[in-house]
């Protein structure tokens, strides 16, 4: 097993004919575009800094210029690395027909051959409620235990605060990754070259493009460290990861070879302060990661597919760049008003992009969202100017908390700007549904009028319902409705005393508008809004 890989990743961003993600699973016909940039995930998609903003909807920015790899992690924005006009995406292949039934990896765990055979699970089998404690597999096998022992159980794990309030694991950790800063990009490279080479048939499970999955695993580490000791915060948030990659087909006996891979990698390019007890630490900290991504893993297996399938029933182009996309899933898909998915297309294998959904509930199981296209956005074009009833796309679990608190009368203040008006729709058809009549404003921001492509909707609500009230609000161009930047409305029509607060839209939006309705005394735990994970808003203090 080579300790160099002989093939360096291609450079971040850019795919090419000779990319290590083969072409098995490029829709028939797609000819590789040559260096074709491919858009980021989950990135802030621009407008400044400030809070750090994970969930995102349509946005689909262009990658950052490799240098500024590392610093974009939590606050990448358009402003802060894309040095040349976004590329336009390819155009997808004309594919019409539905997804060949994918094996449906329900079975998230292989079954367990060292428990008695009357308890053992198998595929498709109903698995029985886990014993407390249940650990399906030991992910970390980079440094086995001595012969006898166990693996650490989280429970178990040596955590000693210091006087700063960190345990001597989280001290080493952070060490670590502050000496593999400025080289982030080398080291996410070289791990993912070794884990491809060692383990080729993970590569399959990975976009062909890898520059985003290289920022997420960062990401995703830089957070475990910063709540390392906070055990409450990094169990839901790991569990939530865990959660969100059964998706992507992920296995526990995958966790031990990216382990073993991720610990290579930080031996090599943290030299400076790699010793014997930095690695040990990190193979704690990895195995508790990973134990509790397999425990939420299994435990939703129990009662969710890992995906849904989901037929597009309707396609509504509402501008040249926004359209209306109506699927059916093929089982039920339960969700609460307010929350999002993630949306992968049959066009763009293993792109996964979050989408609002812009209905509460109904009763015919549809669900709808609001698609923008935007520049070198692949998944969002794709939908908006390719998507046609008939095709297929998988959806992930819902996610989300901006979801309506049915135990107060409190009244809704909703800021939805663009096509962050989805959810809000949705929650003012939730509190109609829940028959409790409550105050909702709702103040819907465009740059333009034409812009403000589902007013005809939310004027339609209104008229409906005595208890709702929709102000359109113009920031760019000439209108003949209120005038201005949204926030600054906001604030002229408050200052809102009895309401919780309710934002969607551009991450700039959202970050002016917690400022702004803080400012005029609204408490931050008041203020709801995706995008924001539960770990950087409880770092932030921001609600
Ligand atoms: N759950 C959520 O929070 C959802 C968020 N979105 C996001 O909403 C955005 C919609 O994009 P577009 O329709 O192109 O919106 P847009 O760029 O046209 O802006 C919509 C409104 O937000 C205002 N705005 C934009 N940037 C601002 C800033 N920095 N500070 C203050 N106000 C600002 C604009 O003046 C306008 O009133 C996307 O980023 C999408 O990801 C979309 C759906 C759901």
């Amino acid at each position: 097993m080579p300790d160099t890989p002989a093939v360096a990743p291609e450079p971040s961003g850019e795919v090419t004919a000779g990319d290590t993600g083969g072409s098995r699973d490029r829709p028939p016909g797609w000819e590789p575009v040559a260096r074709a940039v491919v858009p980021e995930t989950e990135r802030d998609p621009g407008y400044g800094s400030g809070l750090p903003i994970s969930a995102v909807w349509q946005t689909e920015p262009p990658p950052p210029a490799p240098s500024s790899r590392w610093a974009p992690l939590y606050h990448s924005g358009y402003g802060g690395g894309v040095q040349s006009a976004p590329p336009e995406p390819p155009e997808p292949p004309d594919r019409r027909e539905p997804y060949a039934p994918p094996e449906r990896r329900d079975r998230y765990a292989p079954p367990d051959r060292t428990a008695p055979p009357d308890q053992q699970v198998h595929p498709g089998q109903q698995a029985p409620p886990p014993s407390r404690g249940t650990r399906h597999r030991r992910p970390v096998e980079t440094q086995p235990p001595a012969p006898g022992s166990a693996a650490p159980a989280r429970d178990q794990l040596p955590i000693r605060p210091t006087r700063s309030g960190a345990s001597p694991d989280t001290l080493l950790i952070r060490r670590t990754l502050a000496e593999i800063a400025p080289v982030a990009d080398k080291t996410t490279s070289y791990f993912y070259a070794l884990l491809f080479i060692r383990h080729p048939d993970l590569r399959s499970l990975f976009p062909v493009a890898m520059d985003v999955q290289r920022d997420r695993l960062f990401k995703a580490l830089l957070t475990a460290a910063e709540h390392a000791d906070d055990t409450a915060t990094l169990t839901e948030y790991l569990s939530h990861l865990g959660r969100g990659h059964r998706k992507y087909g992920t296995l526990p006996e995958h966790y031990p070879a990216v382990g073993e891979c991720l610990i290579a990698a930080l031996t090599r390019f943290a030299s400076d302060t790699w010793s014997e007890a930095t690695e040990a630490a990190w193979v704690r900290v990895y195995t508790t990661v990973s134990q509790i991504m397999i425990d939420a893993a299994a435990e939703d297996e129990r009662s969710s597919p890992a995906w849904w399938q989901a037929e597009v029933v309707g396609h509504e182009l509402r501008t040249r760049d926004i359209a209306v996309v109506t699927v059916r899933p093929e089982e039920p898909y339960p969700f609460l008003a307010g929350q999002y998915t993630s949306l992968e297309t049959p066009w763009w294998p293993r792109i996964w992009r979050n989408y609002s959904f812009s209905s509460a509930p109904r009763s015919d199981g549809l669900l709808s969202f609001h698609v923008k296209a935007i520049p070198a956005g692949w998944v969002s074009n794709a939908l908006v100017h390719h998507a046609r009833p008939g095709d297929v796309l998988r959806l992930g679990p819902p996610a989300g908390s901006m979801i309506v608190d049915h135990t107060t009368d409190n009244g809704l203040l909703c800021l939805g700007g663009g096509t962050g008006i989805a959810p809000i729709k949705a929650l003012v058809e939730d509190v109609a549904e829940h028959g409790r009549r409550r105050p909702v404003e709702v103040f819907y921001g465009a740059r333009h009028d034409d812009d403000l492509y589902d007013i005809d909707t939310m004027l339609g609500l209104q008229r409906s319902h005595p208890w709702l009230s929709v102000r359109p609000v113009v920031s760019d161009g000439p209108t003949r409705r209120l005038s201005g930047q949204l926030t600054h409305i906001v604030r002229e029509y408050g200052p809102w005393p009895a309401y919780d607060a309710y934002l969607s839209g551009p991450p700039g939006m959202i970050r002016s508008g917690v400022d702004t309705l803080v400012g005029i005394g609204i408490p931050s735990h008041r203020i709801r809004h995706d995008g924001i994970e539960e770990l950087t808003t409880s770092s932030t203090g921001r609600g």
